[in-house]
């Protein structure tokens, strides 16, 4: 029934190409079979971050790639971010955002907004990317379904005085207590592609708003995903070169880190994958998002541009 819906939807006359194009085509078509067969039946868990959606070719190109990845028999899961269009949105209504360790401070006020532009507009965006190339997508958040059940961040702050720790309230922004992920599957085992905003509900029903690749992360090991794909604006972990590292474990990313080579906004994501592979996930890779079709290249060629992280 899907399948009729998906042919509809594609391009009815395919466009004419000589005999060397269409040869080239079929033998790349072949040449990703060890890969189709490999991944089949697989889940695979991509984090798609907020700066790739602004552009339009490329966010294309992503619609495509899930699109793909479903029809070839993988089972993607997207996780979206939107920390541009949440600010985008923050300044609209002259609300100042601030930041501690990369999270967003976010009050009462904020959460909501929050919420209607990561579970609405950004949401819906997304979904509608890779419906438009011909697969189905539904967009939840986290609170569907039970599925992301967050606890507050807890954080502190190291007095200049007295050169104490304190409790520093960053609001309301939570992490991944426990996550219930039969809402996934149900939509998995009915042909459909959940695409996720990274929103959670607490014990008592409160909202909180969850970084992007930690709520990624979290359901990558729930679901044990045979990869947890994180999109981003570099090409992988880079040395202190600037050289791609192809693969990195447990006590590479420790050392790397202490010795200044891994920083910043890199710090939580190598965390977020060693924890997944720690949870269940099989394999994470951080890769390129400003390259058209980086998943892919990741899963269907030898190029495997990333940094593939194990345990
Ligand atoms: N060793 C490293 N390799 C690659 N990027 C690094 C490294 N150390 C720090 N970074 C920084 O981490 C950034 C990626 O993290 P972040 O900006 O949080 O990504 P995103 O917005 O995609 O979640 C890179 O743009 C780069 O500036
Ligand atoms: C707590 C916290 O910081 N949440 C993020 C959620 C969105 C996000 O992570 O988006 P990107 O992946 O596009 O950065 C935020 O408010 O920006």
């Amino acid at each position: 029934m899907n399948a009729k819906t998906h042919s509809d939807k594609l391009p009815t006359t395919p466009p004419i190409i000589n005999t060397d194009e269409a040869q080239q085509q079929a033998s790349i078509l072949a040449s990703a079979l060890p890969y189709l067969r490999r991944y089949a039946g697989d889940t695979i868990v991509v984090k798609y971050g907020g700066h790739a959606m602004g552009h339009g070719e490329l966010a294309n190109a992503f619609g495509y790639d899930i699109a793909l990845l479903k029809l070839v028999g993988i089972n993607p899961i997207v996780v979206h971010g939107g920390g541009p269009q949440i600010s985008a949105m923050l300044d609209r209504l002259h609300l100042k955002s601030t930041f501690v360790d990369g999270l967003r401070v976010t009050d009462q006020a904020m959460i909501d907004v929050i919420e209607m532009v990561l579970a609405g507009t950004v949401n819906k965006q997304v979904a509608e990317l890779i419906n438009r190339a011909g697969a189905l997508a539904v967009g939840i958040s986290g609170k569907d379904g039970g599925l992301l059940q967050a606890r507050r961040i807890q954080r502190t702050k190291r007095d200049p005085e007295t050169g104490e720790d304190k409790p520093l309230d960053i609001g309301f922004v939570g992490e991944p207590e426990k996550i219930d992920p039969r809402v996934l599957y149900a939509l998995l085992g009915s042909g459909l592609i959940p695409v996720v905003a990274p929103v959670g509900a607490g014990k008592d029903g409160e909202t909180y708003n969850i970084n992007a690749d930690t709520a990624a992360g979290a359901i990558a090991g729930a679901v044990n995903a045979s990869r947890l794909l994180m999109l981003t604006d570099v090409p992988g972990v880079l040395d202190k070169d600037g050289n791609l590292i192809e693969e990195l474990t447990a006590e590479d990313v420790a050392r790397l880190i202490a010795d200044g080579t891994i920083s910043g906004g890199m710090i939580p994501k190598v965390e977020t994958c060693l924890q997944a592979v720690r949870a269940g996930a099989k394999a994470a890779v951080i890769l390129d998002g400003r390259v058209p079709h980086t998943c892919l290249l990741e899963l269907f060629t030898r190029a495997g541009p990333g940094t593939l992280i194990k345990a």
